[in-house]
């Protein structure tokens, strides 16, 4: 004999249970984060974001995430609940160079920072760099692996800001919001993560090929750098810059000067959807 299946009413009385348990879950989790304002002390440092807890928290999610919600649609919706939970302890705006293209920045500003952040639109990174740096809390984005200027040294400063992310936490061919960007803001001490670190590197004998001779050592954006008949590097690097270093040696090319800008989470890869 077949199962008859459950009524329609049923199953949507259902749904109404679930909807309420997550709805007064969400109210919960802003009863706690309530709580943690005053425990984090984020009034004083002036920003909440932490993004390695974020990138933590992200991975675990995608790891534990099954069944027929998408996971772009999960992500997406913890995004929304984390970013407002950081909104909500220290306001803070995202200011974006929107160079990259006016759809992917914004994609990925709303789809990381959600709709209650507001979303400041500059041409170019040293504008968003400039008012991420006049700021306390604000965050900038800028696209991490194209540049038309080198913004970076912007940073080179000791109470400049600083690179404290790169986004998505969580990277697939066909993620939904996949431009990749670099978060910075003034960094509040235990924001810091450093398994990949990120340099502004001033060289000469530079050349095109040479970025090839660093193969999977270091990430590197490279703009002419006139001044010293050479170019600016920002380079990323999962270990020792000193391995770099040697590398770009034995390449012929000669490190004028390097200095750290920022660092953030190792990054997470998982397949894009089959
Ligand atoms: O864990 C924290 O420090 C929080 O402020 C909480 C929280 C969250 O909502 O889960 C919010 C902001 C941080 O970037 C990380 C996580």
């Amino acid at each position: 004999m077949t199962k008859k299946p459950p009524a329609l009413s049923d199953l949507r009385r259902e749904i109404d249970r679930i909807d309420e348990a997550m709805h007064r879950l969400l109210m919960e989790r802003g009863d706690i984060i309530d709580t943690l304002i005053k425990v984090k002390n984020t009034q004083e440092s002036g920003s909440a974001f932490r993004p390695a807890r974020e990138a933590d928290m992200m991975r675990r999610l995608v790891e534990r995430h099954k069944g027929i919600l998408p996971l772009d649609t999960a992500e997406s919706i913890w995004r929304t609940i984390i970013s407002t939970f950081t909104f909500v302890q220290a306001p803070f705006s995202v200011h974006a160079d929107m160079t990259p293209g006016d759809a992917a920045m914004r994609d990925s500003a709303r789809f990381h920072f959600g709709f209650t952040a507001p979303l400041v639109t500059h041409i170019g990174a040293a504008g968003a760099v400039a008012a991420v740096n006049a700021s306390k809390g604000d965050i900038g984005l800028v696209p991490a692996t194209s540049a038309s200027g080198a913004w970076w040294q912007m940073l080179e400063a000791a109470d400049a800001p600083k690179i404290i992310a790169r986004l998505p936490f969580v990277e697939r061919a066909d993620h939904p919001a996949g431009l990749p960007v670099f978060a910075i803001s003034h960094p509040a001490e235990d924001a810091i993560v450093r398994d990949v670190t990120v340099w502004s590197v001033r060289v000469s004998g530079w050349t095109a090929a040479t970025g090839g001779a660093l193969g999977p050592l270091a990430e590197v954006v490279a703009v002419p750098d006139k001044t010293l008949d050479g170019a600016a590097l920002l380079v990323s690097v999962a270990g020792d810059f000193e391995h770099v270093a040697s590398a770009l040696k034995k390449a012929g090319v000669t490190v004028r000067s390097h200095t750290l800008v920022g660092s953030h989470a190792t990054r997470y890869t998982v397949d894009a959807r089959a």
